[in-house]
């Protein structure tokens, strides 16, 4: 037996962590928390944070609500899938789509070529508690939100279920929710990966 101090390697040796190696778009309905948890995902990756809606109002210099207004919800959509090809162009970061982008072929085929997709999926009654009360979004600010939100899903889940990989949401805090979704990536690409701030919760 060896009285050597030196530890023992591990059996396994544990993955190092890595840097994002690629784009992650968050793609789910209104209210699923694309926006929170895409900013909360990108500080703790230390990864730049773009969300498509803001990106969309400053090249259209206007609101979400007010493009939809001007051009309507096909002038939107033109700019989005423009915004979106432009985004998915650039270096790995994190990007929260607004909630209608991953329903265009052209975009999700965009996705699928080089990034990953993420489906923050949540049920209809946590859907309509994170949106009452919030006046930024066209389609719910009009008939009955409730209703609005049930036949989108009945739409879009099918289409959102051919994305790289699903999370589904509950009522939590942001940081638990990051945390499960850090765990889908790093078990997705196989890997830790490299979170230089302290986690938040
Ligand atoms: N665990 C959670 N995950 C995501 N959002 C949450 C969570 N808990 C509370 N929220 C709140 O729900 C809302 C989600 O809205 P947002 O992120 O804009 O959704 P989306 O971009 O998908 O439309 C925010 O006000 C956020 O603060
Ligand atoms: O689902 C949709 O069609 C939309 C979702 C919104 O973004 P969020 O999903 O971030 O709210 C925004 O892009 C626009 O109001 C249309
Ligand atoms: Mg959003």
């Amino acid at each position: 037996m060896s009285l050597s101090a030196a530890p023992s390697p591990p059996a396994t040796p544990s993955a190092e962590p890595r840097p994002l190696p690629a784009t992650v778009v968050l793609i789910g309905l209104m209210g699923a928390g694309k926006s929170c948890i895409g900013r909360h995902l990108a500080r703790r990756l230390d990864v730049p944070f773009v969300d498509a809606d803001r990106e969309i109002e400053e090249a259209a210099g206007c609101s979400v609500a007010d493009i939809f207004t001007f051009y309507g919800e096909a002038g939107f959509r033109d700019g989005e899938r423009r915004v979106m090809a432009r985004l998915l162009a650039q270096p790995p970061c994190i990007l929260a789509a607004g909630g209608g982008a991953y329903m265009d072929p052209e975009t999700r085929a965009l996705i699928a070529g080089g990034a990953v997709s993420l489906w923050l999926k949540a049920d209809l009654d946590l859907l309509v508690s994170r949106t009452e009360g919030r006046t930024h979004r066209p389609l719910l600010n009009q008939g009955n939100p409730r209703e609005t939100l049930r036949r989108l899903m009945e739409m879009r889940y099918p289409v959102y279920a051919e994305c790289d990989l699903a999370v589904t949401t509950s009522d939590e805090p942001p940081g638990r929710t990051t945390a499960r979704v850090l765990a889908a990536l790093e078990d997705h690409f196989g890997h830790p990966l490299l979170t230089p701030s302290p986690a938040e919760s």
